[in-house]
């Protein structure tokens, strides 16, 4: 499993066990109550409400810790992070385990019962809540443990001694439910880390020219319809540039369509490089590649059209035992105010790029402007 992917299914599980005792914001303060209501059977009153009081502080300050945690939305620091709630959630723990010291009288039945009735609810309830995370829960089981076996030990009496040797099976047992839990719910987030993942490559293949690693046809139609919305609301120039290269059929012809695709990598590379990366660049298909220009007008689109043709004739692929040295032609339309749909803003550059073409390839030509031609 990658770093990056490990650290992030982590930090799920922290989240998921965060989740989970978040409730115990709702069960534990009258559970709290009941308890030291039960507790003034073997002790004093003060004693049973200064326990109640000491466990109400302990519960304000893990769910201020989980609400805290629930801010922090990077899975940065997460060790920092577990040790917090170890220690947060910890104090809760130790301070029900402490009903031994209270609650217990060596002796007496009653009181041994209503040690061991609490905290196995309390370990089960751990191993449901706490599995998530595997650390966490280890060491949320340790003063529950300790508080179950102790009493029976306490006694050294037979009976006690099968209590206690009880209590040490159900722990391992709940142990071993936890365990299997936390396994398949790791299972679980690692597949949906991996599914999110493929869902994004996939989206961005769905974008991308496999050949080239150009954005495609369908995102540069997309894109540049947006593009051309944007600029008609501020009314601001758009250029497009239709680049086409030429005599690639003879390419393919004389050296295959395997050199071919060499040369149309070449091109591209030259295209990634030349191009700002506020403008939209993509391989309309074959050997057609379009650039969409926002905020820019003619003078510029004809430099930046310019450096494109001549950085393409400098490119040279070896081929065979040749050298080819492919060229560009390259037809300019200006949308002045952006407000020209994309397929007529399309037709025009294409039709400046075939001018190109008549006018001898390797060269740039100017798309006549909208009204111009329309009077034509
Ligand atoms: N190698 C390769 N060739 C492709 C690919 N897509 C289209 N072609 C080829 O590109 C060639 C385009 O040829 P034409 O449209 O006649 O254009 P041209 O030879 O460049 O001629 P001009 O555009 O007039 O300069 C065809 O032979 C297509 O088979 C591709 O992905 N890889």
């Amino acid at each position: 499993m990658k770093d990056a992917q490990q650290a992030r299914v982590r930090w799920h599980q922290l989240s998921l066990y965060i989740d989970n005792h978040l409730h115990d914001r709702y069960l534990a303060p009258p559970l709290t109550l009941v308890v030291a209501a039960l507790l003034t059977l073997w002790v004093p009153v003060w004693q049973a409400v200064l326990w109640a009081g000491l466990e109400l502080v302990a519960i304000a300050v893990y769910t201020c810790v989980y609400l805290q945690f629930r801010r922090a939305a990077k899975p940065l620091d997460e060790a920092v992070w577990v040790r917090r709630i170890a220690w947060a959630h910890g104090v809760h723990m130790a301070m029900w385990s402490s009903i031994v010291v209270w609650a217990y009288v060596p002796g007496n039945l009653t009181s041994l019962m209503f040690v061991m009735l609490v905290h196995v609810g309390l370990i089960s309830l751990t191993v449901v809540m706490s599995n998530p995370h595997r650390r966490l829960l280890m060491s949320d089981l340790v003063a529950p443990t300790v508080a179950l076996v102790a009493p029976p030990l306490l006694d050294g009496t037979l009976f006690s001694a099968g209590l206690a040797l009880l209590g040490i099976f159900y722990i391992a047992l709940m142990l071993m439910v936890g365990l299997k839990i936390h396994a398949s719910s790791t299972e679980t987030l690692v597949l949906r880390e991996r599914n999110s993942e493929l869902i994004s490559e996939l989206e961005q293949q769905l974008k991308t020219d496999g050949l080239t690693g150009l954005k495609n046809r369908d995102h540069f139609i997309t894109t540049a319809r947006n593009e051309l919305e944007r600029h008609a609301r501020y009314q601001q120039p758009v250029a497009l540039l239709m680049v086409d290269i030429d005599h690639f059929k003879q390419i393919n012809d004389t050296y295959g369509h395997l050199a071919g695709d060499e040369v149309l990598k070449a091109v591209s590379n030259v295209f990634v490089d030349m191009v700002r990366t506020s403008d939209c660049l993509a391989r309309l298909g074959g050997e057609e590649f379009a650039v969409l220009m926002p905020q820019t007008g003619l003078d510029a689109a004809m430099a930046a059209a310019e450096r494109l043709r001549m950085a393409v004739a400098k490119v040279r692929c070896p081929l065979d035992e040749d050298v080819v040295a492919p060229t560009v032609s390259v037809g300019i339309a200006i949308a002045p105010d952006g407000n020209e749909t994309l397929s007529s803003l399309m037709r025009r550059s294409d039709l400046a790029m075939y001018d190109a073409k008549g006018r001898g390839r390797n060269c740039v030509v100017v798309a006549p402007d909208r009204n111009a031609k329309q009077v034509a």
